[in-house]
C-alpha cells in the first residue's frame, strides 16, 4: 500500500442546462450538458486512526470539515460497500470556487472516492464507482467522468459527448455563494402556473461541441436556472454585461451560480476579458480556463 494517493478533479460549466418541472421527489429532470474545465481540486488520502478532513486554499474557511463534506461521505460510502474501516485522513487542496455553481463539492466527492479506492487497493469496477457517485449527488458522476457529457434524469445518467476542439473560458467569481436548492426553488416560483416543457438537449449545441466551433457554441449557450440566479442575485446582470462588453462571445451563469462563465475566441481574448472583468469591480476574481478537461485521475 502506498503512503498516500492524490487525485486531481476538474470543475465544470453547464453549456446547456434545460430544467423540467419539479418531480414528486423534489428533484428536477434535466438535459444537462456538462463540460469539464481546467480548474482543479486535489484530494490526498493518507493513513489515519479516524476519518479526518483538512482543506487548504483561498476559500477553505467555507468548506465543512465534518462528515457532511462530500469527500467524507464518499469515503464512508466506499468503506461501507466493502465492509472495511473508513479511517483515513483526507486533505483537499481547493482551487474550485465554493458554492459557485462549478461543482467543487462534487469534485471532492468523486476525488475522494477514487483516491480511497486506490489507497485501499479495492479496484472497484467503474460502473460501481459511478453508482456511488450518483448516491452522493446529481453532479458527482460527471466529476468522475470529466470531458463532456449529457446528464439526464437529475443529471446523474451520463452519455459521453465528443468534443472537437479547445474552448477558452473566463470565470467571474462572485462574493459569497448561492444555495443550489434555493435556486431550484426560485426556478419553481418563477414558473408557477406555467407549463414547463420536457428538457431536451439542443442538437445545434451538441453539434457545436462535436465540431469545436466556438462561435456556434457561443450562440447556443443556455441556462434555464439563469433567471432564478439573477432574481436571487440581481448584481450578476452587471457582471454579465461587463464580460460581453469586454469582448466575450457570450456569457452565462454557471449552473446555479453565482459564478458567471464567458466564452472567448482564443487565449488572448480570454486574458483581456479577465482583466476587464477585474477592473469593472463586478466580481471578486476572474479565472481563465480551458475545456474539455480530464475527469478525476490519480496523479
Ligand atoms: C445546478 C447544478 C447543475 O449542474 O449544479 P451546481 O450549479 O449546483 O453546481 C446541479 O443540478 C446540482 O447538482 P448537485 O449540487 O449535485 O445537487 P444534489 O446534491 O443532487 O441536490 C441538491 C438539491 O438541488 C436540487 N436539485 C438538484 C438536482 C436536480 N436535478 N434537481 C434539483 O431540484 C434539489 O433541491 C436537491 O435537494
Ligand atoms: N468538499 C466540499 N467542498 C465544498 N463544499 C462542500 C464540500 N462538501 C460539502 N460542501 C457543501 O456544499 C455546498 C455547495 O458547494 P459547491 O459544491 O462548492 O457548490 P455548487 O453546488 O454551487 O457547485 C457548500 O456550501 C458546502 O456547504
Amino acid at each position: 500500500m502506498s503512503e498516500s494517493v492524490t487525485v486531481r478533479v476538474p470543475a465544470k460549466v453547464n453549456v446547456q442546462l434545460a430544467v423540467g418541472a419539479a418531480r414528486p421527489d423534489g428533484f428536477h429532470d434535466l438535459a444537462n450538458v456538462f463540460l469539464a474545465v481546467s480548474l482543479f481540486d486535489e484530494v490526498t488520502v493518507t493513513a489515519a486512526d479516524e476519518l479526518t478532513i483538512t482543506c487548504s486554499g483561498p476559500d477553505a474557511d467555507q468548506v465543512p470539515l465534518d462528515r457532511t463534506n462530500l469527500a467524507a461521505r464518499a469515503a464512508l460510502a466506499l468503506a461501507a460497500r466493502h465492509g472495511i474501516s473508513p479511517d483515513v485522513h483526507i486533505h483537499i487542496a481547493k482551487d474550485i470556487p465554493v458554492a459557485g455553481g462549478m461543482a467543487g463539492g462534487s469534485a471532492d466527492g468523486a476525488g475522494a472516492l477514487l483516491a480511497c479506492d486506490a489507497f485501499w487497493g479495492l479496484d472497484t469496477p467503474r460502473a460501481e464507482l459511478l453508482d456511488i457517485c450518483a448516491e452522493l449527488g446529481s453532479d458527482v458522476p460527471f466529476s468522475l467522468a470529466g470531458g463532456a457529457a449529457l446528464g439526464t434524469g437529475r443529471g446523474e445518467h451520463l452519455t459521453e459527448l465528443p468534443v472537437g476542439g479547445t474552448f477558452h473560458w473566463v470565470f467571474a467569481v462572485a462574493d459569497g455563494g448561492l444555495s443550489t436548492p434555493a435556486v431550484y426553488g426560485e426556478f419553481d416560483r418563477l414558473n408557477t402556473g406555467t407549463d414547463v416543457p420536457e428538457p431536451v438537449a439542443s442538437p445545434a449545441l451538441l453539434d457545436a461541441l462535436r465540431t469545436g466551433d466556438t462561435t456556434a457554441l457561443a450562440a447556443t449557450l443556455v441556462n434555464d436556472l439563469q433567471p432564478a440566479a439573477l432574481s436571487l442575485r440581481p448584481s450578476l446582470a452587471a457582471t454579465l454585461e461587463a464580460g460581453t462588453a469586454a469582448g466575450a462571445l457570450a456569457g452565462l451563469v454557471s449552473g446555479s451560480g453565482p459564478t458567471t462563465a464567458f466564452l472567448t475566441k482564443d487565449p488572448d481574448s480570454a486574458a483581456a476579458v479577465a482583466e476587464a472583468l477585474l477592473a469593472s469591480g463586478t466580481c471578486r476574481t476572474a479565472r481563465v480556463a480551458t475545456s474539455p478537461a480530464p475527469g478525476a485521475h490519480v496523479r
